[in-house]
């Protein structure tokens, strides 16, 4: 091939006994979309933080455009034309969408604002330059992290799960962008856990397996089992059915509830009403800004209504709207949150500490005292049964990769033996066999009565968990559709708002 654009020779990193990477080569051509493929804590976040400078190889040697170079920090990298766009974000939530910007790209305000509307009218990735960030859902907050680092115009764009929170209109929407984008010159390191759009979009992959290169391949020739078998070493799990139940009594009740949230970016929701019973999956669909935030902190109880309104929500048959999260998870109430390090655990934290943080109540404190041994016995069982890699209990939440972390959370949660629980995005992130592995886990617990209230912007998950799905479009659901009598397009259409034929789509 012409000289890669960027060449690696051995390259290893360790944190202390992990060898996060070992001995890797690989070689990005111009003009290619390169994927890098391997399970959650292979290693391929780890080699994207050596090539953008955030962290410096313990050994080996990286060549860019035919010449050695060493790359100490992430503004050295972007003077190069190395830009990256990570999976855990960057932005500093209290500032504004332009001001997070301008924090790496020169110009004045009123240009970055019309180069932001202008790169997301033409890519598809509509952000408000003013809002701020902590109002932004995940999916919005990627779209700015996308946006900022092609105003940096790179020479090499690193995109690690880009299309995790992103609905399938704006993932082909993406993917026109980065076919562009190559054509124009760019190449892209691209890390996804979603093999069908490796095989869509990549001219090469790359696949590493416990921090060391085990195939170079054209994903293209390979169709998705033979590349998760590749990553995984073996073949993939099969999913496991819904069992007929009977109609079990409500756990989560929503009362045609009006909520005008006082943060002004905030989506105000609009006489939303479902339910969800015991031994069922209830779905929601949707494009994320659309009020699942606020929805989701309504129901967890981050949100509280006021006294008037407490019978709008009601859990296990009591009203709730008034409880804080704690008082509702006394209940039986269990919850995964869409953004595992912000509110899912604290990464300073130790995974035994992490797990203190919700099963406290469940025999792991004595006397108001932590009881270290069976608070680490939990976080060890969690580890074990939810197939969490990790050097033990006792490391920071922090030092996990993505996904192993999103093992863990979802685990915690499922281990306090919920009688409802909600979960959202719960395989964000996580690799084809670990998400195989917490559906199935999702659905035994349905079989085995527990309701279920599920938020995902992956469709596939929806129809492949959901008794019944709910479309949140603009703060407002769609009736309740059931999910064995509708297509996706069906979804589709009430996604973006097109709700004619409601009608003909109610079961
Ligand atoms: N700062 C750190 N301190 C300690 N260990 C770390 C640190 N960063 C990464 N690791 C470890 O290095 C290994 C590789 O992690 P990395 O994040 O590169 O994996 P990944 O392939 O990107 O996984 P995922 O798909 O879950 O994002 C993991 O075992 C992880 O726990």
């Amino acid at each position: 091939m012409a000289t890669p654009l960027l060449a690696l020779k051995g390259i290893s990193k360790s944190y202390d006994q992990i060898h996060a990477n070992r001995g890797i080569d690989l070689e990005v051509a111009p003009q290619s979309i390169h994927a890098i493929l391997g399970e959650n804590g292979a290693g391929k976040s780890t080699l994207m933080k050596l090539i953008y400078g955030v962290e410096t190889p313990d050994a080996g040697e990286m060549i860019w455009q035919g010449k050695p170079i060493s790359l100490p920090s992430p503004s050295d990298a972007r003077q190069q034309g190395i830009g990256m766009v990570f999976q855990h974000f960057s932005l500093f939530e209290t500032l504004t969408v332009v001001e997070n910007v301008s924090l790496v790209v020169p110009g004045r305000r009123a240009v970055l604002i019309e180069r932001i509307q202008a790169l997301g009218r033409d890519f598809g990735l509509t952000v408000d330059p003013l809002a701020h960030v902590h109002m932004l859902s995940v999916g919005e907050r990627q779209r700015v992290e996308i946006i900022r680092c092609l105003m940096t115009n790179p020479k090499l764009l690193i995109l690690d799960e880009p299309t995790s929170v992103l609905p399938p209109q704006a993932v082909e929407k993406l993917f026109d962008t980065l076919r562009r984008l190559r054509d124009g010159g760019v190449s892209i390191l691209f890390i996804s856990h979603k093999l069908e759009e490796i095989r869509a979009l990549c001219d090469r992959a790359t696949i590493l397996r416990a921090g060391q290169v085990t195939g170079n391949i054209d994903p293209r020739d390979h169709d998705a089992k033979d590349l998760a078998r590749m990553m995984i070493g073996r073949d993939m799990p099969q999913p496991i059915a819904a069992q007929p139940m009977p109609v079990g009594e409500k756990r989560l009740e929503l009362i045609g509830l009006d909520y005008q949230p006082d943060d002004p970016f905030a989506v105000a929701l609009s006489k939303v009403t479902l339910e969800v019973r015991a031994g069922e999956i209830l779905g929601i669909a949707g494009i994320s800004g659309n009020g699942q935030g606020e929805l989701a902190a309504l129901i967890s109880g981050e949100s509280v209504l006021s006294e008037q309104k407490s019978d709008q929500i009601q859990m296990m048959g009591q009203p709730v709207g008034t409880f804080n999260a704690a008082e509702r998870r006394k209940l039986g109430f269990a919850f995964v949150p869409e953004d595992r390090l912000g509110r899912g655990a604290v990464p300073e934290l130790s995974l035994i500490k992490n797990g203190l943080l919700t099963a406290h109540g469940t025999g792991l404190l004595h006397y108001g005292l932590i009881n270290n041994t069976q608070a680490t016995a939990f976080a060890e069982t969690c580890i074990r049964d939810f197939d969490v890699r990790t050097s033990g209990p006792t490391s920071e939440a922090g030092s996990l990769s993505g996904g192993n972390l999103q093992k863990f959370i979802v685990g915690r949660e499922i281990m306090l033996a919920p009688k409802l629980l909600f979960v959202v995005q719960p395989t964000w992130g996580v690799d084809i066999g670990a998400t195989i592995a917490i559906r199935q886990r999702l659905m035994t617990l349905r079989n085995q009565g527990v309701a279920i209230l599920l938020i995902s912007e992956e469709i596939e998950e929806l129809f492949e968990l959901s008794d019944f799905i709910q479309v949140l479009n603009g703060g407002t659901l769609s009736p309740r559709l059931e999910t064995a009598h509708i297509q996706v397009e069906d979804i589709g259409r009430y996604m973006i708002g097109a709700d004619n034929g409601a009608e003909s789509l109610q079961p």
